[in-house]
């Protein structure tokens, strides 16, 4: 069981409309997408290209319907572009989501990132960082740390198929060169869709849980992860064939996940991320599918 007090619970507008594959879900709108993650029990959300860029307007919008923003994307280039330009950026949308009341951001570190590239996700076009990249990255990442804390946010990276924070090793890395401004985001299907087991998941769950600020909730359809191999396929070639899925719906178990969680006291968000065509699986029907889901496991 875990305690509704200290754990909220989300879900992003990527099941609704995917911003990285246009031709997903272009025909649902904003309103229907917060209405329905609002009907189907979930109070937070993370934000999509379809949602109001005035804060003023969103957080009205989202205030009708009982939900606030909790976290927003923010792609960093510490490894390829000059390091002021990732920060000024960073300033700016950590502005934005300060005036919505979230308390975290989710970095990702793009530099020669292939997620949205045609090239196999599998393939040896993944970047793997040098010594110097890495130090970019994490001297990089230590100072939007440092900025985040200073307004009483924290900042978080999210490892990611197709870059160069993929693998639990390279996880491992990242971590050790960033300090304790610089916090996990923890996806349970990107970690499953990188290593393809179980163990994978539940180990890196247990060995970072004190640095972890916020987490994704996403499952894996074990055969359309082995699919992705054997036909050389791309990230988002993966996402159209259906390889994610809401919680309970795929291969990933989520028992040891909401273990460690109850018993470390983790605070915060933990949100049902799980992109897939909307033709296919129909985003409100699979958000009532992963909320029956969580209260079952979770009693939230
Ligand atoms: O957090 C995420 C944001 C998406 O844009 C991304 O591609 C997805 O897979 C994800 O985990
Ligand atoms: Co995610």
């Amino acid at each position: 069981m875990l305690d509704n007090k200290k754990i909220k619970l989300g879900i992003a507008p990527i099941g609704w409309t995917n911003d990285d594959l246009p031709e997903l879900g272009g025909e649902n709108t904003f309103e229907q997408c917060i209405s329905e993650m609002a009907l189907a029990g979930f109070t937070g959300t993370e934000i999509g290209n379809k949602y109001p860029k005035d804060p003023e307007i969103l957080k009205h919008a989202l205030e009708l319907r009982g939900m606030e923003v909790c976290n927003c994307w923010f792609s960093t280039f510490f490894t390829t572009k000059p390091e002021e330009e990732t920060i000024e950026a960073f300033k700016a949308q950590l502005d934005f989501l300060h005036k919505m009341g979230a308390k975290v951001i989710g970095c990702s570190e793009q530099g020669r990132g292939i997620q949205g590239q045609a090239l196999p996700i599998f393939g040896k076009d993944k970047p793997v960082f040098t010594k110097e990249e890495w130090k970019k990255l994490c001297d990089g990442m230590n100072k939007l740390g440092k900025i985040a804390e200073e307004k009483g946010m924290k900042c978080s990276l999210h490892h990611h198929m197709g870059t160069g924070i993929q693998t639990p090793e390279e996880i491992d890395v990242f971590m050790e060169g960033t300090n304790e401004n610089v916090y996990l985001l923890f996806d349970s299907g990107h970690i499953y869709f990188s290593e393809g087991t179980q163990e994978a998941v539940d180990a890196l769950i247990e060995k970072y849980i004190h640095r972890i600020a916020h987490i994704h909730l996403k499952d894996v359809r074990k055969v359309k992860r082995d699919e992705t191999i054997q036909n050389n396929m791309s990230f988002l070639d993966a996402v159209k064939n259906g390889t994610f899925t809401v919680p309970g719906d795929g291969d990933v178990s989520f028992d040891h996940i909401f273990e460690v969680m109850s018993q470390n006291n983790y605070t915060g968000y933990m949100l049902v991320e799980a992109e897939q065509d909307p033709a296919k699986a129909n985003p409100f029907e699979y958000a009532l599918k992963a909320r029956s889901f969580i209260r079952e496991k979770t009693g939230i």
